[in-house]
């Protein structure tokens, strides 16, 4: 029973380690997933090129999704363990959802194999069967394998909707709500700054980025109302000063580009804007030590995809 799905990562537009609310957008970096399903009862991972990452969390994902969609009293195939291997453009703890991603690709390549993927997952012309979950609820499988597996703060529903949906959404992470999802302008492009440094979310310091609450519901409110590029900007300098990040890179994009902020709890930046806007932020963000990369806006979300046949 093999499955094979990807997921993009994602950007911030508010961090909801503050007050609970979050808002991201996916930016067209993809995590693939391939998941080999037995009955063994263990599962085994591996990320390609990084023998010694951890594993954890996408076998959890892969146990969560057996244990709730592939037990003996389920129509279709059954299967309690197997192999996952993923292979990412994101890179991990950079602050670009890399958790997020890797998550809803296994989640859904593990419902493949078990003949159960969404129908808003599936290529165009191929059915679902009445027992498939949505991808809201895939998302949610994705999130309770994060906390399981310690990678999150807050479950991070924000990162996970927007990779697993696209586009750009809003959620309270505290109920796992789902408040708004919308694409933004079509023209608009991500850059993405990332240096050499790492910052898992599992070490930011919650107690110092509670502290700026109050500019969190501000953010919350201009993203409620579809003004994503200042409530992005408004969280990046907030987030910036509560976790101990220089906001330089989001000054060197401003005025240019229509919203900056650091993304996640770092060390990425993101910017956003036309094409024609993010010129001169990239030659700025080019003197920089790191990588500066510009990618589409991704509004797919997470998909099956066909498995490789070698
Ligand atoms: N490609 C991957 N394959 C398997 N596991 C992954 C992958 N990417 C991330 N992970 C898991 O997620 C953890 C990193 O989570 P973390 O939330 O710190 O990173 P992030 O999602 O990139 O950051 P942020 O939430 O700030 O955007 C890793 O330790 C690993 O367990
Ligand atoms: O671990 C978490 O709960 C989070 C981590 C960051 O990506 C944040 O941007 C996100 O809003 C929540």
């Amino acid at each position: 029973m093999e499955g094979r799905a990807t997921a993009p990562g994602a950007g911030t537009v508010l961090n909801a380690l503050a007050n609970g609310s979050g808002s991201a957008f996916a930016i067209d970096a993809r995590t693939t997933a391939t998941v080999e399903l037995d009955d063994s009862g263990t599962v085994t991972g591996e990320v390609a090129g990084a023998p010694d990452a951890d594993t954890r969390l996408v076998e959890r994902c892969v146990a969560l999704v057996c244990e709730r969609h592939g037990g003996p009293e389920t129509t279709g195939p059954t299967a309690t363990g197997g192999h996952v291997r993923t292979e990412s453009a994101v890179p991990m703890a950079a602050g670009l959802k890399s958790s997020s991603a890797a998550a809803n690709a296994t989640v859904l390549a593990v419902l493949a194999a078990l003949d159960r993927a969404p129908p808003d997952a599936l290529p165009d012309g191929e059915r679902a069967t009445p027992a498939a979950p949505t991808r809201a609820a895939a998302c949610r499988l994705g999130v309770e394998a994060a906390r399981d597996a310690g990678v999150t703060v807050t479950g991070a529903f924000d990162d996970a909707s927007a990779s697993m949906l696209g586009g750009v959404t809003v959620t309270d992470n505290t109920a796992d709500a789902l408040l708004a999802r919308e694409t933004l302008p079509t023209a608009w492009q991500a850059l993405v700054w990332t240096p050499e440094e790492r910052a898992l979310s599992a070490d930011a310091d919650v107690a110092r980025c509670e502290r700026v609450a109050p500019v969190a519901d501000l953010v919350r409110e201009l993203a409620l109302d579809g003004d994503y590029a200042r409530a992005m900007t408004v969280n990046g300098f907030a987030f910036c000063a509560a976790l101990g990040f220089p906001a330089d890179p989001a000054v060197e994009a401003l005025p240019d580009a229509a919203g900056a902020s650091l993304s996640g709890t770092g060390p990425s930046f993101v910017a956003i804007g036309t094409d024609d806007a993010l010129d001169p932020v990239a030659a700025r963000w080019r003197e920089r030590e790191g990588t500066t990369r510009r990618l589409a806006l991704d509004t797919t979300g997470g998909i099956v995809t066909p498995e490789h046949h070698p």
